[in-house]
């Protein structure tokens, strides 16, 4: 028997080297003693020699494995040798030749040396006890049941010594309580092994001495099955084992949450697996003396790395698929991570630029908060929407629009630090979480942003010049993450408001203004909702003739009974998009009114309606018009596009302005002369009527430059084939200049009349359709 390398090998410490050492020591003064006597009688066996030792050899190769908490005991059988050359020679002979066979035996295995020298001074001391026991065992005796029985308890005091002189060694090496190694699991079933398997060697003195030498060969047959079987049954035991190893430690590992709970439970269960403690998880595959697994990890390379070095040879093959089968199961760990990993990724990322989204962006938020309570930093708030993201997509496709947030996300983050978190909110709007900063520092960075948007992005072969508006809000005491949110969007609301492509920093009456307009775009739902927008209809006269040639409809709100001022909530209704319902709601009533007013007078008459160009990108909004169209019972038709900003002429709102046109109704630019209408929209969309704006026509009876530019104007609409609506005539020359200009011109103005319920329209027209002021004017 000799104690498993794991134990001895570690032997590291001075006093388990010493002890070592000195039992290597004992040994080999044995062994020179045994060769002192041989050298003086003269070796007479030399078959013995011969056979002997290769014998020793080979069954030392088929250890039972015994396991235990520190790596199994080997019980190895070739003692049973030991006993036949005790009871066939000279017992000298016997030790020197059952000691060069250990000695043989242990120089031929990778065991380290210290353990081989342990294991060779261990061998050659339990054989010299041996050769004691059975000498002095049997006297006289032989061929007796008293030899047999000397032999038995020689055995007995073989594997004894052994025994204990590797739990001492175990036990000084490791700093361990000895008692604890001479008391382990499987001790008596090695015993119950060992000492009849030795008695097969007195077996073999039997044969040896009734038969002729060469008869001995029969003894291989029950040897060999005797190691077959040993070992198949150690093999059986150990696999039995290491399979529930195996078995927990798939188990335990779907359970792991994170990679170092992983790494920990690979190293203890390989531990386990193997009963050896030198056992690591690295980078590097395994070296000289190292058996190893890899272990599938997209995130780095890990190997399951075993020291074999001194690891029983016949284990080392089944140590490695093991470690292959417990690196499979931390691959399956890994991967279920990473999928884990990913999952929550998404979850917590914006799909389409990968920045963080909301939920991080609040999280991080709060930690921030925290810290700055802890350490007195600031805590800043960047909130940016871009302008005019909407018309990028209907122009050029959605595709087209998340091509430039997605090189806009890039931008954005090359304009902030490291440190800082850039989240996309949703749709065009970004925030930056900005800690310990300083105002001037997030005004830089602010500075920065809205150059990266003004560059433009390219989109199918057009640079799009872009922008953004900013909010931003600094962290107070009394701030939650929310609460900050909400402050750096309102902030930034009123950038939109004060015209775009700036940066406000949220202050309280921002906050209470907003609240108050949010108040108000309810009130206004509810108004749309309930049909409680009243409509009001200002006249529109033909100059020459003083008739009245239609009107304009223009939508009336009362909140709580007051009247709220047209400017005020059609901006609202235009910022928070309740203008597609409110215009919808104007036609429909308009159109109901149109078709009494046909019936009760007489002649033409047209009606204008103002229409935001928002409401053209409405998909239904062509079949809106055409079917109050119908419900205006042949009354004429005008759409008056009223949109300050500009329209955008993508294909959307030019097909629509087309498919309208063709039903025969008339498109109207209002503001003409102010704003971004331009002559370019004359040439590009269907346009029938201009109406020239009140700034234009305010100065035209005391300035000559006014009244010049209002002709040209005239001229050019003449020119051009369309009408011209003159807006804003409030003074009796103001109506001369234009009585005077020559061209037919309509005209609008409180001069003339007043917005007036449809009733009070009706009345007028009822009567004479003629204008009372142009009446006295001519
Ligand atoms: N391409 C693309 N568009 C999106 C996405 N999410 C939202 N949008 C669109 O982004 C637009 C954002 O609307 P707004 O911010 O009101 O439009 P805007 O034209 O920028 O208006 P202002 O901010 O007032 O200048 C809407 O048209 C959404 O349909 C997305 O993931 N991809």
């Amino acid at each position: 028997m000799t104690s498993t390398p794991s134990a001895t090998a570690v032997a590291g410490t001075r006093r388990g080297a010493v002890f070592d050492g000195a039992v290597c020591a004992v040994g080999l003064a044995i062994f020179v003693v045994a060769v002192v006597a041989v050298a003086q009688d003269g070796l007479t066996h030399i078959a013995p020699a011969l056979v002997g030792i290769p014998v020793i050899l080979i069954v030392s190769r088929f250890p039972l494995v015994v396991d235990n908490n520190d790596g199994g005991i080997e019980v190895g059988f070739d003692s049973c040798v030991l006993m036949f050359l005790l009871c066939t020679l000279p017992a000298h002979d016997a030790v020197f030749i059952w000691s060069l066979g250990v000695m043989v035996t242990q120089l031929t295995t990778g065991k380290l040396w210290s353990s081989k020298a342990f294991n060779i001074g261990v061998g050659i001391i339990a054989g010299s006890i041996a050769a004691a026991v059975v000498t002095a065992g049997r006297g006289d005796s032989i061929g007796t049941g008293r030899e047999l029985a000397a032999v038995m308890i020689a055995a007995v005091a073989y594997f004894a010594t052994d025994y204990v002189m590797s739990a001492v060694s175990v036990g000084i090496s490791s700093g361990t309580a000895i008692r604890r190694h001479l008391l382990q699991r499987g001790t008596w079933l090695a015993v119950a092994c060992f000492v009849p398997f030795d008695t097969l060697g007195y077996l073999g003195v039997v044969v040896h001495r009734a038969t002729p030498g060469w008869m001995l060969i029969l003894l291989a047959v029950p040897l060999v099955t005797l190691l077959v079987a040993t070992r198949a049954v150690t093999r059986a035991r150990e696999n039995a084992r290491r399979l529930t190893v195996l078995f927990d430690a798939a188990v335990r590992a779907q359970t792991h949450t994170d990679r170092e709970r992983v790494v920990g439970a690979l190293v203890e269960d390989a531990r386990d697996l193997l009963h050896l403690r030198r056992v690591a998880v690295r980078s590097t595959p395994p070296d000289g003396g190292e058996i190893g697994a890899r272990v599938n990890d997209e995130e780095e390379p890990r190997w399951l790395v075993a020291k074999a070095l001194g690891r029983a040879r016949s284990t080392i093959a089944a140590d490695e698929q093991a470690l292959r089968a417990l690196g499979a199961v931390a691959s399956d760990a890994f991967a279920r991570l990473a999928l884990t990993e990913e999952m929550v990724h998404v979850a917590r990322h914006d799909p389409l630029t990968d920045l963080p989204n909301r939920g991080i962006l609040l999280d991080r938020l709060l930690e921030a908060q925290a810290n700055a309570r802890k350490n007195g930093t600031q805590v800043t708030l960047l909130f940016i929407d871009l302008d005019g993201f909407k018309p990028v997509n209907d122009r050029f496709g959605h595709a087209a629009g998340d091509a430039v947030l997605v090189e806009l996300a890039d931008r954005l983050r090359s304009c902030v630090r490291e440190c800082d978190t850039v989240a996309r909110l949703g749709g065009d709007e970004f925030a930056v979480l900005i800690e310990g900063a300083e105002v001037a520092e997030v005004e830089e960075m602010w500075a920065r942003v809205l150059a990266a948007t003004r560059r433009g992005v390219l989109v199918a072969g057009h640079l799009l010049p872009l922008s953004a508006s900013g909010g931003i809000a600094f962290g107070g005491p009394g701030d939650d993450a929310e609460g900050l949110l909400r402050k750096a969007d309102l902030a930034m609301y009123e950038a939109k408001a004060r015209g775009k492509a700036r940066v406000v920093v949220y202050e309280h009456a921002i906050g209470r203004a907003r609240v108050e307009r949010l108040e108000m775009v309810d009130d206004l739902r509810r108004a749309v909702a309930r049909a409680e927008i009243e409509i009001a209809y200002q006249p529109i006269v033909d100059v020459d003739s003083g008739r009245i040639a239609g009107a304009e409809a223009l939508a009336r709100w009362r909140r709580d009974g007051v009247p709220v001022s047209p400017e005020l909530f059609i901006g609202i209704a235009e910022e928070s998009g309740l203008i597609v319902d409110l215009g919808e709601s104007v036609l429909t009533a308009v159109a109901a009114d149109a078709a009494v007013l046909h019936d009760q007078i007489d002649g033409p008459f047209v009606m204008t309606v103002n229409i935001s160009a928002r409401q053209l990108r409405e998909p239904g909004f062509v079949e809106l018009v055409a079917r109050s169209l119908t419900a205006m019972n042949g009354t004429a038709l005008v759409l008056e596009i009223t949109e300050r900003q500009g329209i955008d002429l993508d294909p959307l709102v030019l097909d629509a302005m087309h498919a309208i046109a063709a039903m025969g109704v008339r498109f109207a630019i209002d503001d003409f002369g102010v704003g971004f209408s331009s002559i370019s929209y004359l040439r590009d969309i269907p346009v029938q009527i201009i109406k020239a704006d009140g700034s234009l026509s305010h100065a035209i009876d005391s300035d000559e430059r006014a009244s010049a530019l209002l002709r040209s104007v005239a001229h050019m609409g003449r020119s051009l084939g369309l009408e011209v609506v003159v807006e804003g005539i409030e003074r009796e020359a103001q109506l001369t200049v234009l009585r005077d200009h020559g061209h037919q011109l309509y005209a609008q103005g409180f001069l003339l009349h007043r917005p007036m319920p449809i009733d009070d329209l009706l009345t007028t027209l009822r009567g004479d359709r003629t204008t009372s002021a142009l009446t006295s004017v001519s």
